[in-house]
This record gives structure tokens, C-alpha cells and sequence, in this order.
């Protein structure tokens, strides 16, 4: 049985969830600053849902708070958080609307409040380990839910994060391309590598909307073009999310019936960690 919220964090054309049941907005209030998190049910599962642009896309890549958004949604309990950016493909062969199931990054930004281990505290110095910062149990769970609605997603890829909030240059996406990175966006990094600071398991589906500049030699990004792969992709994106919070949904009712046959009804078999 399980009472901690699953964590979901979207960004662009991804400003509220209308699968929510009883949905409310809660300011919540961290050490790190203040952030509205959604709160409701999606097959009777408890969902924390954050949109990291603010409601109106008020709030460009560079001025996200992450440290407030990880913060506040460790501090509701939840466990999971399932991440959703959109982004340019770095790799020629992607198209506009396939999904990619991230399973590593790099990081390319330069001014960015990117830990919760700044020294200040008694803790000391702390390293934290990334090399799976993308929970591959999580992102096994993605994938067969993604397959049980014949949804294609790509499995793996290395989410490259630039400040923004500029597009790139195609030097700059060239150089991202040696070093092995599959799609670009500006948001990836450091929600990430929070959620691993602050034990949270994190996952992360990427929508490409656009190929990132210079990888089709003379077209331009357009908003235009963004904003139909948008339309157009993140249904299917909702889709895998709303199969992998429906399979939850029998599981944790499977759990309720086998903690009510042998008495765990306080659900002390926990163990999503
Ligand atoms: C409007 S395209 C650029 C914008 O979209 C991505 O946002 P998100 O990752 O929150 O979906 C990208 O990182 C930029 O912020
Ligand atoms: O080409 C891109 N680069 C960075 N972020 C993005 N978000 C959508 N497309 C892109």
C-alpha cells in the first residue's frame, strides 16, 4: 500500500492536468522559496503536479525555481516524480513527437542554484551519486506502460541541458552531439540531480518538438513548429502517464487486498523507497 504521492513535473504546453480529480492549487512554502503545487487523484492515486513555467508559462528555463519545486514535493511525501520536457532532437534521426525515456544528461549550464548541499549547513561537504539519475525501475515502469498502450518510446537517451533562454547555436549543438547527447532542453538540470540530492527515484520522458538548430541545415526554429509538435504530442505523453498511474492504481489495490489477508492493514510492507 502506498500514501505518498506520485510527483509529476511538466513544463512547456503542460500547464495543468485535467485527469485530476479534486484538484487544488497549495502554495508551498520551503526553505528554498515558494512554489503552487496541484494536488488530486488520478485513478484514486494520490498526484502531486507542478508546472515548472507557472500556469501562464510566466517563468523562463533559467528563473525555475528547482530547488523550491523538489524541495516542496519531498517535503509531501512523494517518492516518484515523473518528469516530462520537451526539447530539440540533437540526434538526426529524431523526429518531431517521437519520446525518448531519458537515461542520462550532461550538463552545459553555467548559473544555476544546482544543490541542496551548498556547505552552509552541519551536514559537511556532500557528494551525491548520479549514475542513475534516472531511476531505472522508474523508467521500466514508463517503458511497459508506453508498450501496454502501443505507444513507441525511445529507450534511452542523454537529455544535454543549456541555459537558455536563447535557442542554440548549431556550434553549440554540434558540440553537444560529440559529446553524446540525444536531445537538448533548459530545464532538465538541475531538477535531476535535486531529486537525487533530496532520495527522490526521478524519471523523465522527453517530447521532441523541433530538431535542434543546425541539425537540418537551413531551417529555422519556429514557435509555430514547436506548438504544433506540442499539440500534437503531448496527448500521447499524458497517455503513458495516465497508463503508468492506472497500473499503480491495480497494484496498489492488489497490495490493499493482500495487506487486508494478512492483516498489514497499516500497509508496513512499504517498500518504494
Ligand atoms: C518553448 S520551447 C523551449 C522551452 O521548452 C522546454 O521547456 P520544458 O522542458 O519545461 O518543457 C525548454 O526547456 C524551454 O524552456
Ligand atoms: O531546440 C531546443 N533547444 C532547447 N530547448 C528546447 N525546447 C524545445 N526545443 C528546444
Amino acid at each position: 500500500m502506498t500514501a505518498h504521492p506520485l510527483g509529476i513535473i511538466a513544463g512547456t504546453g503542460f500547464y495543468d492536468l485535467d485527469a485530476l480529480d479534486d484538484a487544488h492549487t497549495e502554495l508551498v512554502d520551503t526553505a528554498y522559496g515558494t512554489t503552487p503545487v496541484t494536488r488530486g487523484t488520478w485513478h484514486g492515486q494520490p498526484v502531486a503536479f507542478v508546472t515548472r513555467h507557472g500556469a501562464g508559462h510566466e517563468v523562463p528555463p533559467h528563473r525555475v525555481n528547482y530547488r523550491a519545486i523538489i524541495r516542496s514535493l519531498a517535503d509531501l511525501g512523494v517518492h516518484d516524480v515523473l518528469a516530462v520536457n520537451v526539447t530539440g532532437g540533437i540526434d538526426p534521426d529524431l523526429e518531431a513527437g517521437e519520446i525518448v525515456c531519458l537515461d542520462d544528461f550532461l550538463d552545459f549550464t553555467r548559473r544555476r542554484e544546482a544543490t541542496f548541499h551548498d556547505g552552509t549547513g552541519a551536514e559537511g561537504v556532500v557528494h551525491t551519486d548520479v549514475t542513475n539519475a534516472y531511476d531505472p525501475l522508474l523508467r521500466r515502469e514508463l517503458l511497459d506502460a508506453a508498450s501496454s498502450i502501443g505507444q513507441p518510446v525511445i529507450d534511452g537517451g542523454v537529455y544535454v541541458c543549456f541555459d537558455g533562454p536563447r535557442f542554440e547555436t548549431p556550434a553549440e549543438i554540434r558540440l553537444a552531439a560529440l559529446a553524446g547527447g540525444t536531445v537538448a532542453g533548459m530545464t532538465g538540470v538541475p531538477e535531476v540531480t535535486l531529486a537525487a540530492e533530496a532520495g527522490l527515484r526521478y524519471a523523465g520522458l522527453s517530447l521532441v518538438v523541433n530538431p535542434a538548430a543546425g541539425v537540418r541545415p537551413g531551417e529555422p526554429i519556429t514557435m509555430d513548429d514547436i506548438s504544433e509538435a506540442l499539440a500534437a504530442g503531448a496527448p500521447r505523453v499524458l497517455a503513458i502517464i495516465d497508463e503508468f498511474v492506472h497500473t499503480r492504481s491495480v497494484f496498489s489495490a492488489d497490495d490493499s487486498a493482500e495487506d487486508l489477508e494478512t492483516g498489514d492493514v497499516n500497509g508496513t510492507d512499504e517498500v518504494d523507497a
